[in-house]
């Protein structure tokens, strides 16, 4: 199985080659050149199984052999051995024919921790197969740094690089990155937003001097084993509401669009799928591209669901280069467009076969108020504001269809952002034993401006310094 890019002028690259890459060195994101496919009754057979038994039949094509089956089942077992929850990904039922996926029984309480604790094991055996060091980069809204700095720290083979926006994190996001105490875990708050943190993160990638000599490897979801990882638990959800023989629907909260792509992908393995819920909080870019075909940056809002406050939704790359027929250089232009204008248009063929699969909404914040108020006194349940993002938007559709399952994927743990839930419910959430103590412990952090040149000139000294101390 070989990778390619959504740009089409990188060389393809292996699934090892494209884990430890990252972003493709023209800037594209690599996808499969096919999909596996599942027929029915192996979909069938996935159900009752353990999550660790479906994440190695769902994964192991996508490696196509690269990674011997013994030591690739044992990383597998070992990423989710730790999570609080037997299931590792329950299922909720917050309705009639309305769900909540749990996805934040990991180390970090989000659903980042589900593919991050696999790829952190899949980068350090990959490594140390080749006697390689690297240096793992990443920007975050707040999930994806505290995942990253879980599953990295302390391994003998990398550096991690975190970049978040300093000031616009919840507190117990900003404390789980900044008060692990490991020498190769470096938290960077910049003076930005997300979006020019994961610009950053890309312009890292395009600098290839700096890329060669600190062989950097990006963790966020413009890596695709992430996205396969996070294909996962659209399988075991289904199976558990009779999927494959009846379909169900998704509501996905949206921001770099990784989640909700993981979902199409699951459905192009075979995985009935009725409709795919894109779920925004008032960054709304996604709704609005698909309401009237043009992909247009507005300035990002601060809302009570940061770690969706993002503008530019990186992985809708990828779908898009799916949604032209694979034609590379159709989406050159466009990302050409999007850096020189701020935006594209997508053309009616295009925009009507993603319409046919996705719906778009945009959940206000009184709305996310309310529906965090509204699950909490009709069925007892807290949801975080991303979840309840996911969930409001999933009554719309159950709305129109009724008959039709829907799971809303609940993202993040409620008590990562207590002061929401106080708002919406009186209740403030608290946070698991192993987290009891976050509040004690001391930060360790950088502050930086938005400024490329200081954030390279910062990441290579660092870097320099501790790969001296590795060698010596
Ligand atoms: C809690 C939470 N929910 C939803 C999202 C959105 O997911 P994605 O970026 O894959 O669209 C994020 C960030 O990625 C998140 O941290
Ligand atoms: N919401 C994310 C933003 C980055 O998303 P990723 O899935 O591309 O890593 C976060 O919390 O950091």
């Amino acid at each position: 199985m070989k990778y390619i890019s959504t740009r089409g002028e990188s060389p393809p690259l292996s699934f090892t080659e494209t884990l430890l890459a990252g972003l493709a060195q023209d800037g594209g994101l690599y996808l499969p050149e096919a999909y596996p496919c599942f027929s029915q009754d192996e979909i069938a057979r996935l159900a009752g199984k353990p999550y660790a038994d479906v994440a190695l039949a769902v994964i192991a094509p996508f490696v196509a052999g690269e990674i011997e089956a013994g030591a690739l089942r044992r990383m597998i077992e070992a990423a989710y051995a730790g999570f609080r929850h037997p299931a590792v990904a329950p299922l909720a039922q917050i309705d009639s024919n309305i769900f909540a996926l749990e996805l934040f029984h990991g180390p970090t309480l989000a659903f980042k921790d589900v593919a991050m604790q696999l790829l952190a094991r899949l980068i350090d055996h990959a490594l140390k197969a080749r006697g390689q060091r690297a240096t793992i980069v990443g920007a975050t809204s707040g999930d994806t740094g505290a995942a990253a700095i879980e599953a990295f720290r302390g391994l003998d083979q990398v550096d991690v690089f975190i970049l978040y926006p300093h000031g616009r994190v919840s507190d117990v996001q900003r404390r789980q990155m900044t008060t692990v105490d490991a020498d190769n875990v470096h938290a960077i708050a910049i003076e930005g937003n997300f979006d020019d943190a994961q610009a950053c993160i890309k312009a890292l990638f395009n600098h290839k001097t700096l890329r060669d000599e600190l062989g950097l490897c990006g963790v966020n979801s413009i890596n695709w084993a992430r996205i396969v990882a996070q294909t996962v638990y659209y399988f075991t959800s289904a199976a558990v509401l009779g999927g494959p023989r009846r379909p169900i629907s998704f509501a996905t909260p949206t921001g770099n669009f990784g989640d909700i792509l993981a979902g199409w992908i699951a459905k192009r393995m075979g995985l009935p799928i009725e409709r795919l819920v894109i779920a925004t909080n008032s960054n709304d870019i996604l709704p609005r591209a698909l309401a009237s075909g043009t992909y247009a940056l507005g300035g990002v809002h601060a809302t009570q669901s940061p770690s969706m406050d993002i503008q530019v939704s990186s992985n809708f790359e990828r779908l898009l280069f799916e949604a032209h027929g694979r034609d590379a250089s159709a989406l050159r232009g466009k990302m050409a467009s999007l850096q020189q204008s701020g935006s594209f248009a997508i053309e009616k063929g295009p925009l009507d076969a993603i319409r046919a699969e996705f719906d778009a909404f945009s959940v206000s914040e009184a709305e996310t108020t309310q529906e965090i108020a509204r699950t909490w006194r009709e069925s007892g349940y807290l949801v975080d504001p991303h979840t309840a993002v996911g969930l409001s938007a999933a009554r719309l559709t159950h709305a129109r269809e009724p008959e039709t399952p829907i799971v809303a994927l609940g993202t993040a743990h409620p008590a990562k952002f207590p002061d929401a839930i106080e708002i919406a419910t009186g209740a403030r959430p608290r946070l698991p034993g192993h987290l009891a103590d976050l509040f004690d412990k001391e930060e360790h952090f950088s502050i930086l401006p938005n400024d490329q040149r200081e954030i390279e000139r910062f990441i290579q000294a660092r870097a320099r310094r501790t790969s001296k101390r590795a060698a010596s």
